[in-house]
């Protein structure tokens, strides 16, 4: 069923953004459970360098040099596009400049709650199939309750949430007669509750010029993407966004922000893979800074939390960016990969002691999610989640709505 997209962002966007009507529902069809999600290829850090350092605020006045190393300028900008067009050419595709698809005004197949039903089939089948099972033609006793806190462990929901889900079910019906049906109202009412103080939007404070936004996590979880799917709505709000490729390790990863700069008309810092990331945090919030743009999003490299090096350079590029405004990055958002599972549980304590997680957004939820996890992640953290990522075009981003999200991984209509 397709969900209405046009004027979705007349609607939404004002000072806050993340907020959405509730849409219709619907169902989704079955779908297999895929394998475990391959572990993530983790690039070598370069070299340590010199953290960069403001000017002493009274030194002589001099000529104040432009923003930003060489390599930020158009004409390094123009350098990758051709590098990206000999190696297009080398491996005997097109030359043309990257194809720029245009999903922002195409229709998608299917609605985004659509696709959320679907992408969290994997875990809502695993919970109905289960849940069925365990309440065909049987009264509620302490066995059918210990099967089902086992079901909904499995699930990934955690150990609190089970155990009151299973609770209230004791309080409630024991020794009656439940169906399936009823267990899994049940089910949807205490995710919603644990998840409901969590669904926040992401608020851009106007008084941070640039608002600084960085982006963080682990490899392949969708930080790229989500900063250019921010970018268009920031954008269409009418905020000056610029982005800052600092993913240094992978050329590609720089060619894709311009692509996404591209798409969004939103210029991009960049430097040649290999550079250091904190100088390109720096120069970044400095020309953000004397352009007046109103945000500024910085991609960051992806890496393991249990990569202790990794993680250090991490917190070099936030003490870096503080060098230019004490009170920056403003949202460091984690994006976690919703198929990822129990993983993810991880990624938000290491990410949350070493970056400073303020808010988080849940990527792939329209591919085989294992979303019970993020009610596990809310008991736990209690960090906001902002958006969730349903799907690879540029309009793919939603507001994450703890009703629907409940409804949804319940399996209900
Ligand atoms: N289906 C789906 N795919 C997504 C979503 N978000 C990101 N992806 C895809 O996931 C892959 C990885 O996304 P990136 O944005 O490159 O991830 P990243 O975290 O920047 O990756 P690294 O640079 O390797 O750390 C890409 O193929 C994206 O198109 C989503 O919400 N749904």
């Amino acid at each position: 069923m397709a969900q209405e997209k046009p004027g979705f962002f007349k609607r939404l966007w004002g000072e806050i953004i993340g907020e959405e009507p509730k849409p219709a529902q619907s169902p989704a069809p079955p779908e297999t459970v895929p394998e475990p999600h391959a572990a993530p290829v983790v690039p070598e850090p370069v070299p340590p360098t010199p953290e960069p350092t403001l000017p002493e605020p009274d030194a002589p006045a001099e000529e104040v040099p432009p923003p930003g190393p060489p390599e930020t300028t158009p004409d390094y900008v123009e350098e990758i596009e051709e590098q990206a067009t000999a190696a297009r050419l080398a491996e005997g595709m097109p030359d043309a400049a990257p194809v720029i698809p245009a999903p922002a005004t195409a229709e998608p197949k299917q609605g985004w709650f659509q696709r959320l039903t679907t992408g969290l089939k994997r875990s809502s089948d695993q919970l109905t199939g289960s849940i069925t099972a365990v309440f065909t033609k049987r009264r509620l006793d302490d066995a059918t309750l210990e099967e089902l806190e086992d079901v909904l462990i499995q699930a990934d929901l955690g150990l609190e949430t089970a155990t009151a889900i299973t609770e209230t079910l004791r309080r409630d019906r024991f020794d009656r007669d439940v169906s399936g049906e009823e267990v899994r109202g049940v089910l949807a009412s205490e995710v919603e509750a644990v998840l409901a103080p969590v669904a926040e939007p992401l608020r851009i404070d106007p008084a941070q010029r640039p608002f600084v936004i960085l982006m963080i996590g682990v490899n392949g979880s969708g930080k790229t993407t989500t900063i250019g799917k921010l970018a268009q709505k920031l954008s269409v709000e009418g905020k000056s966004v610029m982005l800052a490729a600092g993913d240094t390790f992978r050329a590609a990863a720089i060619e894709q922000l311009q692509v996404w700069g591209q798409r969004t008309n939103s210029p991009v810092v960049a430097r040649p893979a290999g550079s250091d990331a904190s100088g390109l945090a720096f120069d970044a919030v400095t020309q953000a800074k004397a352009e007046g743009r109103d945000i500024l999003i910085i991609d960051t490299a992806g890496r393991l939390q249990n990569r202790d090096e990794l993680m250090n350079e991490l917190e070099k590029v936030i003490r870096v960016i503080k060098k230019v405004d004490p009170t920056a990055p403003h949202a460091t958002l984690l994006t976690l990969d919703a198929t990822t599972g129990q993983n993810a549980m991880k990624q938000v304590e290491i990410f949350g002691q070493r970056a400073g997680v303020t808010g988080l957004v849940m990527t792939k939820l329209d591919g085989t999610a294992r979303g019970g996890i993020l009610v596990a992640i809310a008991r736990k953290f209690g960090l906001p989640v902002h958006f969730i990522g349903v799907g690879e075009g540029v309009n793919d981003l939603q507001p994450f709505r703890a009703d629907e999200f409940a409804r949804a991984i319940a399996g209900l209509e």
